[in-house]
């Protein structure tokens, strides 16, 4: 076998973990292509749309540690680009007050020691107009959090790996990984050879890792991303200072619900239910659940008084989850020089620049800067499939 190599490192799939994995390749001086099937910007993936929600507010603490140093990598991106990516607004979380999944997030921030408010039933509506606050429900505001402009970021950060001399190639579907010491990636333009490479294909993560012998127990659901009409114009405006909201599960939702200020399209709320119908990635518009949008309608009914309860707008979105909704951040089992990171779960964005950096941690060989334990495949055992 010959030992030359044109790359360092492949990044195969250039959604926001891709493409900020690649932008620290880069940064570390690896000479690094950044592979992606369709023609850049696309809307197939997890990573399109105006909006995504950063926020400190998680039930777990490993999460909330990370978004410490997430947030001053997004800060720095913003400066050398000269870009604006992130508008505080607040994330008022709503649950039963009883329950452990809101008690969970109300501790967490005050152990955490996130500036936070408590809301009570009393100065409620003085703070948050036109929101019915449900009979025993609990209210908090993660003062820190706010929205991500996602498609401004991905371009932007995309743009940083290419000034430091990254190669981005779109419209170039991986088709093959040969695993060895030097990987071969086959496409549908050409033939690649690196010494390392990246898997961080999103909803096409299996039919990837499939090369390398390994499946993970993900499953790929369509959102249906809803936005809701304001009965008067301006009512949830992010310029009114309405914030992002997060209605933790309780018994009647099963799932969170969430919802980020009236921002991109003027007039209209976007408002959504945190599963889907499962999907094949390439079939995800033949998926035409809308149990979904019964359950949201419901819901903003009786809770957001200033919006038609009928979807105005429905966009589609895919993601990709992991059977406890936590990330995969790991090294191949057999090939050490292929890592991937996968199974995001919905709520992967806000960490991009953290997958980024942990993930090229993990192909340099370097030890991670957080603890990996909640992400490794390990946790999965008896469901992760290998045929080597
Ligand atoms: C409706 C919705 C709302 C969300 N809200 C939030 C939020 O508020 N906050 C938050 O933090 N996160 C949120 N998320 C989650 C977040 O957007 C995802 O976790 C994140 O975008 C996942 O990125 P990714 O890079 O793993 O996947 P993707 O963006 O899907 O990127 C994978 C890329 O790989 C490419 N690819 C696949 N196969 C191949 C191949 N064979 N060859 C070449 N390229 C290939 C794909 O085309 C794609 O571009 C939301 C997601 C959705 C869908
Ligand atoms: O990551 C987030 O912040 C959003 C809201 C909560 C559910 C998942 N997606």
């Amino acid at each position: 076998m010959s030992t030359n190599w044109e790359y360092d490192c492949i990044v195969i799939g250039a959604g926001v973990q891709g493409s900020f994995t690649a932008y620290q390749l880069a940064e570390k001086k690896q000479k690094t292509l950044l592979l992606e099937q369709f023609i850049l910007p696309h809307t197939r993936g997890s990573s399109h749309g105006q909006t995504r929600i950063i926020r400190k507010a998680y039930e777990q603490d490993f999460y909330t540690h990370m978004m410490e140093e997430s947030y001053e990598l997004w800060a720095q991106l913003e400066r050398e680009a000269g870009v604006k990516l992130y508008r505080q607004t607040g994330l008022l979380v709503m649950g039963p007050e009883d329950s452990q999944s809101y008690q969970l997030y109300k501790n967490n921030l005050q152990k955490n020691k996130v500036p936070m408010a408590i809301l009570n039933r009393d100065n409620f509506s003085q703070h948050i107009p036109n929101v019915n606050l449900a009979v025993g429900d609990g209210a908090v505001v993660d003062i820190t959090a706010g929205v991500l402009y996602a498609d401004r970021a991905l371009k932007t950060v995309q743009g940083q790996f290419e000034k430091l001399g990254g190669v981005i190639r779109d419209n170039e579907k991986v088709t093959d990984i040969k695993p060895g010491p030097v990987v071969t990636v086959s496409t549908s333009a050409g033939v690649y050879r690196a010494k390392s490479v990246v898997i961080t294909a999103g909803p096409w993560a299996n039919r990837l890792l499939a090369h390398t012998g390994l499946q993970l127990p993900l499953k790929v659901v369509k959102i249906n991303v809803c936005y809701w009409k304001e009965k008067v114009p301006g009512t949830y405006d992010v310029k009114q200072r309405f914030p992002c909201f997060l209605l933790t599960e309780s018994e009647e939702t099963k799932y969170h619900i969430y919802g980020l200020p009236s921002n991109e399209y003027p007039g209209l709320m976007k408002i959504c239910y945190h599963i889907g119908g499962e999907t094949d990635p390439d079939e995800r518009d033949k998926q035409t659940d809308r149990s979904d949008i019964d359950i949201l309608q419901r819901i903003i009914a009786r809770c957001f008084p200033g919006l038609v309860p009928e979807p105005a707008v429905v966009e589609s979105c895919m993601y990709t989850m992991t059977p406890d909704q936590h990330f995969v951040l790991d090294r191949h089992p057999s090939h050490s020089n292929i890592v991937f990171g996968a199974g995001f779960s919905g709520h992967g964005f806000k960490f991009g620049p953290i997958i980024g950096k942990l993930l090229c941690e993990l192909i340099l060989g370097e030890v991670p800067s957080y603890d990996l334990s909640p992400f490794r495949i390990r946790r999965f055992q008896d469901q992760t499939k290998s045929a080597l």
